[in-house]
């Protein structure tokens, strides 16, 4: 294989080096890939007599059994003797045989396993590739390999020709096959010169790289700490990382230029103690490649050059990137447009009564003065929000507002009367999740939908309605809009014709939106557009102390009594330790009641742990579904998915309408001989509807026995069984626990540590997230709500 001959040669032969195997890795931290490994010597050029030594430095991971050379320097240490700093390092070719047997026996060739590629590579030898390429019939040569398989081979090395020069030189920065074939999608034969001369740019275009193996490849191809294209990618993707993990939607330059000014100064600061953690053994020595302290005026000539370039915008004194400010202000336009522009059902109150009174005749309810209210307000108004607490009747509001909008128009509600493509059905009612939707649906008989899916999101960036293709409808509703992020909102809004007039509803004490931004609490707090809150309980007549506890929560009353048992709700003390037992028994019991696994949903804050989500879902596989002679599992990293699993969803899949969030269940697995694809297969049932996943796919599933709060948000369970012990601690706030017990449709089971509870009750949100949504609309539209009340009244 050409690998060998490679032009990227950036490393110096004639620099003292060190090569070596890994004996064992002493310490890794995959966040800054600070590294300690003791190697056995294979070749040196320094000037030691040692068979073994520590590498001390910045470099991933090691692979066993895999030769590696180090440059750097030799350090003594006092008490362990020398170690090697190291300043690069590389991973030596594969020999010719072993590249190619590795890269034939990649997922680039399904059904072509390790055995069959060195058979290949036997057969044709150490040019089978450049043979294959030229005289494909060479492989009938190769004993056993069947006609489709042969075809299959030549197609994959045709299309992929040069591939396998990247895949082998990107493992040198631990980089894999999967993100090679990306790189190489995106780049071709510029690959190689991107690496060289910016890696930093992979960061923008390649999803599953980020600063740090980014900057790992900068250091190794010598790119120096100061310079501007590694400092504008610091400057860059930090704003990102901030929005992502903290939700905000732009930073206070003051604050921004700061912390990140300590972070990239962080990064490269190996040799200061206090930049590392406790857990390296004690004795290694901290240091690695010559640093260079970055001061605030070099990062803060960085981002002007950045705002100048639009790559960043400045306003004032805040830092957005550009996606963020665009649909901040983008979204807040068309709040405006809508709320001055959009057409409000006119009614006399006569004939609001009088529609409402024939509802309430059919639905046997007599709405509440606030319910009517609601209803009123939502139909005279362009732009109104509807929130309260769980059981309030905000669903019952909504179908209120459906039936007597089409009553007051004269429309049908039956969807089967708008077949046809120029009258499109005028009620539009959405919500984030597919879920959410699907019980919107049940619950008030009208059609409903996720927001991407009336967006006709196609994957990516892609929808199908924007401001050039808006969406047709007279009344849109969206339920759970807590869960709206600030990109969503501005998709969505810019989709919307400006005279559709809008019911937003939602409960703003639920988690904010995992996306940047606090969408609805914003519009709620500017005061600008009119609110109705419903307080009082309805579910709570029907006897639901569950519902008396989220409201109890959300006053933040002081005493709150999670042990008294009720007809609905339970509490059993355990500890840490115990938990994971508590909770299988817990769902034992129920399913010696007669439910099912899809009834009962135990909701975790976090994964990891010995309670976290991932223990929590083995220990329950092994009670709801466990291995049974004959019934097929497969294996996927940690998780083992057998036929019968319930499985959550992880990623939006447009093409096969599912999404993020989605419970399925596995129905079968298909061996890799059972089909023309050759490779074993998942097929998973969700809501009557089945989606194969082949293997490259399966990244998307985890098991749902137990699942994320996150996760859980607009979704309702008939059991739900929520743990709180203090491993959780750290996540555990009001909301997240309100958010977690209001899934609970009939029954509740708290477990764990009741001081635990308490004290997660007593903390709010401790990051308010930077948005400037509701002091734009503020400057926007001058009139408050209470002013418009007023101009109103007095006409
Ligand atoms: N005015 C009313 N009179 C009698 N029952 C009512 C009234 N309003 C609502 N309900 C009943 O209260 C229950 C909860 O109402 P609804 O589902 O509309 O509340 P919600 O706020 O949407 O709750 P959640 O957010 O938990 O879905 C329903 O069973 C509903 O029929």
């Amino acid at each position: 294989m050409n690998v060998v001959q490679s032009s990227f040669d950036l490393f110096d032969d004639r620099k003292p080096y060190i090569k070596g195997k890994m004996i064992q890795e002493l310490f890794h931290n995959p966040e800054s890939y600070f590294t300690v490994t003791r190697i056995r010597i294979s070749d040196t050029t320094e000037t030691i007599n040692e068979k073994e030594i520590m590498i001390v430095g910045v470099y991933p991971s090691l692979a066993e059994d895999e030769i590696y050379t180090f440059w750097g320097s030799i350090k003594q240490h006092p008490k362990y003797g020398i170690q090697y700093s190291v300043e690069q390092f590389r991973k030596e070719m594969p020999q010719g045989r072993e590249g190619i047997v590795h890269y034939l026996s990649s997922d680039l060739f399904p059904g072509v396993g390790k055995k069959l590629a060195a058979s290949i590579v036997d057969t044709l030898g150490e040019q089978a590739i450049q043979r294959i390429l030229e005289e494909p019939d060479c492989l009938r040569e190769v004993p056993k390999l069947q006609d489709k398989t042969r075809q299959l081979i030549f197609e994959r090395i045709q299309e992929n020709q040069g591939l396998e020069q990247i895949i082998v030189k990107l493992s040198e920065y631990g980089i894999g096959i999967s993100l090679s074939i990306q790189i190489y999608q995106k780049y071709a034969e510029r690959s190689m010169t991107i690496l060289e001369e910016n890696p930093y740019e992979l960061i923008e275009t390649i999803e599953g790289i980020g600063f740090k193996r980014a900057d790992l490849i900068g250091r190794a191809v010598g790119i120096a700490e100061e310079s501007a294209e590694r400092l504008q990618a610091a400057c860059l993707y930090y704003l990102r990382e901030q929005s992502e993990q903290y939700g905000h939607v732009f930073l206070p330059l003051e604050q921004y230029l700061t912390d990140l000014t300590n972070w990239i100064n962080q990064l490269q600061s190996y040799d200061e103690s206090s930049a590392y953690p406790s857990s390296i053994p004690q004795g290694i020595e901290r240091f690695s490649r010559k640093k260079a302290i970055i001061d605030e005026l070099s990062i803060s000539n960085q981002i002007i050059e950045l705002g100048r370039e639009e790559k960043l915008i400045i306003e004032e004194d805040r830092v957005y990137t550009p996606s963020l400010f665009y649909a901040e202000k983008g979204f807040a336009k068309k709040v405006r447009k809508i709320h001055q522009n959009g057409l409000a059902a006119s009614f006399s109150q006569q004939e609001f009564l009088k529609a409402l009174g024939e509802l309430e005749e059919r639905l046997c309810i007599e709405y509440a003065e606030t319910q009517k209210q609601a209803i009123e307000k939502a139909l005279s108004s362009p732009f109104m929000i509807l929130t309260g607490g769980p059981g309030t009747g905000k669903t019952t509001v909504i179908r209120g507002v459906c039936e007597i909008y089409a009553e007051l128009h004269g429309l049908s509600l039956n969807p089967e009367d708008y077949v046809k493509k120029e009258d499109p059905f005028p009620i539009l009612l959405i919500a984030p999740t597919g879920r959410a939707a699907k019980r919107m649906y049940e619950s008030t008989g009208v059609p409903a939908v996720t927001i991407h899916r009336l967006l006709g999101w196609s994957g990516g960036k892609e929808f199908k309605h924007d401001e050039d293709n808006p969406i047709e409808g007279k009344l849109l509703i969206i339920d759970e809009s807590s869960m709206m992020d600030q990109w969503l909102a501005n998709q969505l809004f810019r989709a919307l014709p400006e005279t559709i007039q809008i019911l937003l509803v939602g409960d703003q004490d639920q988690l904010p939106s995992v996306g940047p931004g606090q969408v609805l609490r914003d519009l709620m707090q500017s005061e600008r557009l009119p609110v109705v809150e419903l307080q009082e309980i309805y579910r709570q007549a029907e006897g639901s102390s569950i519902i008396t506890l989220a409201h109890q929560i959300k006053r933040q009353e002081a005493h709150i009594d999670i042990k008294t048992p009720s007809a609905d709700r339970r509490f059993f003390a355990c500890n840490q330790n115990s938990v994971v037992d508590a909770v299988g028994q817990i769902c034992s019991s129920a399913i010696r009641k007669g439910y099912t696994p899809k009834d009962i949903q135990v909701l975790v804050p976090m994964y990891k742990g010995a309670a976290g989500i991932d223990a929590i879902n083995k220990s329950l596989q092994n009670l709801f579904n466990p291995q049974t002679e004959g019934k097929r599992q497969v294996t996927h990293g940690d998780y083992i998915f057998r036929v019968g699993d319930k499985v959550l969803q992880l990623a939006n899949n447009p093409e096969e309408h599912v999404f993020n969030g989605d419970i399925g269940e596995v129905v079968s697995v298909i061996w890799a001989k059972e089909n023309v694809d050759k490779e074993d297969q998942l097929v998973v049932l969700f809501d009557q509807k089945e989606v194969l996943y082949p293997k490259n796919q399966w990244n998307q599933l985890t098991l749902a026995y137990c699942c994320s709060v996150h996760k859980s948000q607009g979704s309702e369970f008939p059991i739900v069984v929520v743990p709180v012990v203090r491993q959780y601690h750290r996540m555990l706030r009001r909301n997240l626990i309100y958010t977690a017990i209001t899934r609970a449709r009939d029954f509740l089971i708290l477990c764990g540590e009741e001081q635990t509870f308490l004290q997660g009750l007593q903390k709010q949100d401790d990051v308010s997230r930077h948005t400037y949504l509701k002091e734009t609309l503020q400057e926007w539209i001058t009139e408050t709500v209470a002013e418009a009340n007023e101009a109103t009244s007095t006409k």
